[in-house]
């Protein structure tokens, strides 16, 4: 097959690891800057265009786009789906997995277990808010924050309000959550691939810390799933049209709470805790599911 990457950068680890599993099982694989791409909209026949070559001849595209370009990098994905290419990640998908209230929603609505969670952007009371979630400790999130900034826990009504007013003065949309004590500073990441979570580990926040980012200095290890764990990471997944996911949940005293839903989950961390071959499985995936082009009819955008 011919697959090409959409990522910004060809030495990232997942990136780099993704392109080693496509060479592996002989695939040609290239690694193109989705920003760098430019398309015509209006044609009737979509194309793309890539360092002056128009792209054609793809079966299958591999969307790893950053957080900070989800808009631009949606675009470039809707384009080859009106080439009627396959993509991994759809435009769909990754728009909604990239807006917290728009996901959170979604898995509010399809019935899977999350912290109690309100959003605002600008309250007239604080406390109304606040009790909304069950009162302090609670935890207030910066809705455009990753890798644990923008995340506060409040320990009282007083330190939760003094935060909910400075966001509000911000202008910034936030939401604010239950905070989920039992999970003891520690989350566990399920990888999705299909209808299977084929790996998953367990980080845990640096003491003192209750972020388990890693980039907060958080530590991972394997962990063993419950089935009702795994249900529930896989409902997640489907429930934003992801084929590929990393579903993020918080161990509570009622069962597993999803927190979010990555759509460009990392590989390093998931690989080197487990040993499992994830970029593996993730071309072995679109092998299965991306048909040869000439199969194909040109989808609808
Ligand atoms: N409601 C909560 N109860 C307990 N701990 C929480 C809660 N929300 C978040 N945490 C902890 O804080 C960490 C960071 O929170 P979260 O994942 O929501 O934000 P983020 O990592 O900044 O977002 P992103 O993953 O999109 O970059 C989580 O991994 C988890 O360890
Ligand atoms: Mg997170
Ligand atoms: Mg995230």
């Amino acid at each position: 097959m011919k697959i090409a990457i959409l990522s910004r950068n060809p030495r990232l680890y997942s990136t780099r690891r993704i392109v080693e599993a496509a060479q592996a099982r002989h695939h040609e694989v290239r690694v193109i800057d989705h920003m760098k791409c430019y398309m015509d909209i209006t044609s009737s026949n979509p194309a793309i265009w890539y360092e002056g070559e128009k792209l054609e001849g793809y079966d299958a595209v591999i969307p790893r786009i950053g957080a900070s370009v989800t808009t631009y990098g949606a675009a470039v994905i809707r384009q080859f789906e009106m080439m009627g290419v396959y993509c991994l990640t759809g435009s769909i998908p990754l728009g909604r997995s990239r807006s917290k209230l728009r996901a959170l929603q979604l898995l509010s609505r399809k019935g899977i277990g999350m912290p109690k969670t309100g959003f605002a952007h600008d309250v007239h009371n604080t406390r109304e808010l606040i009790k909304l979630v069950g009162g302090a400790p609670l935890v207030v999130k910066l809705l455009e924050g990753t890798q644990g900034r923008g995340v506060v826990l409040a320990e009282t009504i007083k330190a939760a309000e003094s935060v909910i007013d400075a966001f509000c003065e911000l202008k910034a949309d936030f939401l604010v959550q239950e905070f989920i004590k039992e999970a003891g500073g520690s989350d566990v990441r399920c990888f999705v691939i299909g209808r299977k979570v084929v790996a998953a580990m367990e980080r845990t926040a640096q003491s003192g810390e209750f972020r388990s980012n890693l980039h907060r200095g958080g530590s991972a290890e394997v962990t063993k799933l419950t089935p009702t764990e795994r249900r529930t990471a896989i409902k997640a997944a489907q429930a934003m049209s992801l084929h590929v996911a990393g579903v993020d949940i918080l161990r509570s005293a009622r069962g597993p709470l999803v927190m979010e839903v990555n759509s460009s989950p990392g590989l390093r961390g998931i690989e080197e805790s487990t040993g499992i071959n994830v970029a593996n499985k993730i071309i072995r995936f679109v092998e299965e599911h991306a048909k040869p082009l000439t199969l194909r009819g040109h989808a609808k955008g």
